[in-house]
């Protein structure tokens, strides 16, 4: 049986791994194990799981935040903006329709996500820079590494409803990320 401890509820992610100063925006560690053996019987589409396809990238390894979203096809232009622009703890999910051709997060983008305090960036597509990302104090999650950059063209859509992997996300909802999986919920939970 598994044991759920209460400290691993309450004890901030930058105190259980040991970094070395508290990060700008502490994210509580809240696995989605416990969310998903208290929420396993809502089939109301409130509570959502994402399909174990993603990788995991940056120094955070646990993050979760209220959503915002981009969609937008091998054009990074909106995601820029978005992490270039204050993150206040927000979780951005990028819908990039699954290209594997194109890399929609590099560490540039990395690094300014982290600096404006964005607790994570979900991509429905993949990342660059691996070395780089992994020293960002950001959550990043991908479905895989590519080195060919997009171009910008200016296209794509900002906070509307998107669909990853099947799944809807609306911004607005909050996502909790973690070893086990990603989670996503009308509501903060
Ligand atoms: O700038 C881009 O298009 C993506 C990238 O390589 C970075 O974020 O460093």
């Amino acid at each position: 049986m598994r044991h759920r401890s209460l400290l691993r509820r309450t004890i901030p992610l930058y105190a259980q791994k040991g970094f070395p100063s508290m990060p700008a925006h502490p994210t509580p560690a809240i696995s989605t194990c416990d969310l998903c053996d208290a929420h396993k019987g809502d089939d109301s589409g409130a509570f959502r799981v994402l399909p174990p396809v993603f990788q995991s990238y940056g120094a955070l390894p646990a993050f979760s935040g209220p959503v915002s979203t981009v969609k937008c096809f091998e054009d990074n232009t909106l995601v820029k903006a978005a992490v270039d622009s204050p993150g206040n703890g927000r979780v951005l999910v990028v819908d990039a329709g699954a290209s594997l051709r194109r890399a929609l997060v590099g560490g540039n983008l990395a690094a300014s996500a982290a600096r404006n305090g964005w607790a994570g960036i979900v991509v429905n597509g993949c990342v660059r820079d691996v070395a780089e990302l992994n020293a960002e104090r950001v959550g990043i999650r991908a479905l895989a590494l590519m080195p060919l950059p997009t171009e910008k063209r200016g296209e794509g859509l900002s906070d509307v409803a998107v669909q990853v992997q099947g799944v809807w996300v609306r911004p607005g909802d909050w996502l909790y990320a973690d070893a086990d999986g990603i989670v996503i919920s009308d509501r903060a939970l």
